[in-house]
């Protein structure tokens, strides 16, 4: 059982973050081995003073089972290297705090000089890494994101929609892409001004993410035009979800008088079709729905929905 008296993350004295450092032991084989050293962040990370750690089993992780794997990996690639070739290995882990936070925690262990005869010594490198892939993640959500309505932007839409038709060709599964577009909204904007165009394309997106399951992707594609991409989803079922969407747009209060409509071009994606072919058929339907008046759902083909609301 390991024993948490500190708190991983901890911080050099100079302010940086610290590389928590073990020196380790290995006699003849290496279930046997131990500490001979620990630095004072190694001592911050696990608990403990440096006295307690000297002569004890290393953690190089929190969970005690993947310890037993990296110690037992470790072992596999000593054996291996026994010309004395040991690159070292490493790895990242996710550590949980007392306090119920979770750190992301880099390590490594390499050799310190050469193997002497069967005995060797390491050294443990670990490093708190949680703040450095906190801010790869927000940068990788500004980078999918878009800015106004915290949709999904046109670039990851691209690349979802073509990973789910790769899908939908290998597996045969339902997928359906719905494309809308608010009807006369060169009017709102001129009418009402642009930041009143904006709230109604930020109050359009609460509508749609809170329509949607959590499967489905939505996007904003450009200016007032959204798109839905669903899985697992019928051309049947798709054509009921933008009428729902359609009925609530229509009976939403936006930030302006009277109502606001749009239109929507449903397709469900054919087998083995390109995403270049399902991206025409869609428009195509939305440039029929807008043809046949607005306000109107349309699968842009002879099938047509029933008369609508
Ligand atoms: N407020 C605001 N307006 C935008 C944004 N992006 C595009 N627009 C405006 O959206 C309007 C789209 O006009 P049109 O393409 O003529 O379409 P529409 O008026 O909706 O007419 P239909 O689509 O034919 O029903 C233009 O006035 C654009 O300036 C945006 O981010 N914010």
């Amino acid at each position: 059982m390991y024993q948490h008296y500190g708190q991983p993350g901890s911080e050099s004295g100079d302010g940086r973050p610290g590389h928590a450092v073990a020196i380790l032991s290995v006699q003849e084989r290496v279930p046997g081995i131990h500490i001979v050293d620990v630095n004072t962040d190694y001592q911050r990370l696990w608990g403990g003073s440096r006295e307690e750690w000297l002569g004890a089993f290393p953690i190089v992780v929190e969970q005690e089972a993947a310890n037993q794997q990296i110690v037992a990996q470790l072992g596999d690639e000593l054996n291996a290297s026994a010309n004395g070739d040991f690159e070292g290995i490493s790895g990242r882990e996710v550590s949980r705090r007392h306090d119920g936070s979770r750190r992301h925690i880099e390590w490594r262990i390499t050799a310190m000089g050469p193997r002497k005869s069967s005995a060797m010594t390491l050294v443990l490198t670990q490093r708190d890494v949680t703040e450095q892939m906190e801010k790869e993640a927000k940068l990788k959500r500004l980078a999918t994101t878009d800015m106004l309505t915290g949709l999904v932007n046109r670039s990851h839409f691209d690349a979802v929609l073509k990973s789910e038709v790769n899908r939908q060709n290998r597996y045969a599964r339902s997928l359906s892409l719905i494309m809308l577009d608010l009807d006369y909204f060169k009017q709102i904007n001129d009418s009402y001004g642009h930041d009143v165009g904006d709230q109604v394309l930020v109050a359009l997106a609460d509508l749609l993410k809170s329509n949607l399951r959590k499967a489905d992707c939505c996007a904003r594609w450009g200016g007032e035009e959204f798109m839905l991409l669903a899985p697992e989803t019928s051309l049947e079922q798709a054509l009921r979800l933008a009428d729902k969407i359609r009925c609530a747009i229509k009976h939403t209060d936006f930030p302006i008088q009277g109502s606001v409509t749009a239109s929507f071009g449903v397709v469900e994606v054919h087998s083995q079709e390109s995403v270049k072919s399902v991206m025409k058929r869609v428009d195509n339907a939305l440039y029929l729905a807008k043809e046949k008046g607005r306000d109107r759902v349309s699968t842009g083909g002879l099938l047509e929905p029933a008369k609508q609301a």
